[in-house]
């Protein structure tokens, strides 16, 4: 069986949750921002509660006026909060009490699952290019979950016990949703529901584990770099308690605020471009926390490597021209890896420049 090919590779550096326990008021200046990079004079929570809130077992239904809510989130945010999903609390608290005891282990017996050289499977850092890359205020685990003949178990911790069960049973759950996401995609994109998830030929889903230790001067690091996915879909998991995740509205960054039991979506680069351009793959960033430590379970939903993206004949006419080009997507996935996560500078890859 078709083995999973590896992603990329990532220059190895510091263990922040380690460094953050040696000195917890230490900030090493490869951590350090500029003001520009921080960006907060453009900070605007007060928008928080405009990011659209969806019903996907309305959509499910393709009810007329929740499909029609899904085209205005994903044309004017790119994100919204998913309610009625079906993943039941139970399976969330199980994953998020799972990784949570991981990194409470000590570093020694985290690093077993370290990242190999040529991947970014595994616990370690991904999006490192250079030695002198400014470094994001964080330590993540990432899998490949789906198809499982993709899955390398050996990068998958041992302890605490039964966290793959939990991994499996959270992740075979989110697979769902996902799919049921593509099929609505589909049909606001003029198609039968099946289309989409076809068009992936196997349905790829990876999971990346971000933990953020605290930070003494959160005004000054970042969690996670300003980035959009190279996912289709991405379903986010986050902490009920500690706020971190801001997205790009508008040239505002605006704090997706936890809300109990939802999940957070948001379109990829592959709908961006399978859309013409019609749904944004929009810029989004972590911030950290003075006091808490905060974990986010990003899963993407991709399509196989050799699936060609492209704009959809129909969302391409007079008044949109297209404006990507076609791209096998594990050349377009591995490209935008090579670089360090730089808000979207990785789609240009695919644009048709004129
Ligand atoms: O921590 C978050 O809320 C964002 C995570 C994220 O954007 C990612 O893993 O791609
Ligand atoms: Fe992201």
């Amino acid at each position: 069986m078709e083995e999973a090919p590896s992603l990329a590779s990532s220059v190895p550096v510091p263990n922040v949750q380690e460094m953050v326990r040696k000195d917890p008021l230490g900030i090493p200046q490869r951590y350090t921002r500029t003001q520009q990079e921080m960006d907060n004079i453009n900070y605007m929570p007060s928008l928080s509660s405009d990011i659209p809130i969806i019903d996907l077992a309305l959509l499910s239904l393709e009810n007329q006026e929740e499909l029609f809510k899904l085209d205005a989130a994903c044309k004017n945010w790119g994100f919204f909060q998913l309610v009625n999903h079906g993943v039941k609390k139970e399976v969330q608290q199980r994953m998020k009490d799972g990784a949570g005891e991981f990194f409470k282990l000590g570093i020694e017996e985290k690093n077993k699952y370290a990242m190999p050289c040529d991947d970014i499977q595994g616990y370690g850092h991904a999006y490192v290019v250079s030695e002198d890359q400014t470094l994001d205020w964080s330590d993540t685990l990432i899998f490949l979950v789906h198809p499982t003949n993709y899955r390398k178990l050996q990068l998958w911790p041992k302890t605490p016990q039964g966290f793959k069960e939990r991994i499996e049973e959270y992740s075979s759950g989110v697979r769902r949703v996902g799919e049921e996401i593509l099929g609505c995609l589909s049909v606001i994109m003029g198609m039968q529901k099946h289309v989409l998830p076809g068009l992936h030929r196997e349905i790829v889903q990876a999971l990346r584990v971000n933990y953020y230790p605290p930070c003494s001067m959160p005004g000054q690091v970042l969690g996670l770099s300003p980035h959009s996915d190279t996912s289709t879909v991405t379903i986010l998991m986050q902490d009920e308690d500690v706020c971190g995740l801001e997205i790009r509205h508008k040239g505002k960054w605006v704090p997706v605020t936890p809300l109990s039991d939802a999940l957070v979506v948001n379109i990829g680069d592959v709908i961006e471009i399978r859309s013409n351009g019609k749904y944004k793959s929009v810029e989004h960033r972590a911030m950290t926390n003075k006091k808490k430590e905060r974990c986010s379970y990003a899963s993407f939903i991709v399509p196989v490597d050799d699936v060609v993206v492209e704009p959809l004949e129909q969302m391409v006419n007079a008044e949109r021209h297209k404006m990507y080009r076609e791209v096998r997507y594990g050349d377009y996935m591995r490209q935008a890896f090579k670089q360090k996560m730089e808000g979207k500078a990785h789609i240009d890859f695919a644009k048709i420049l004129i």
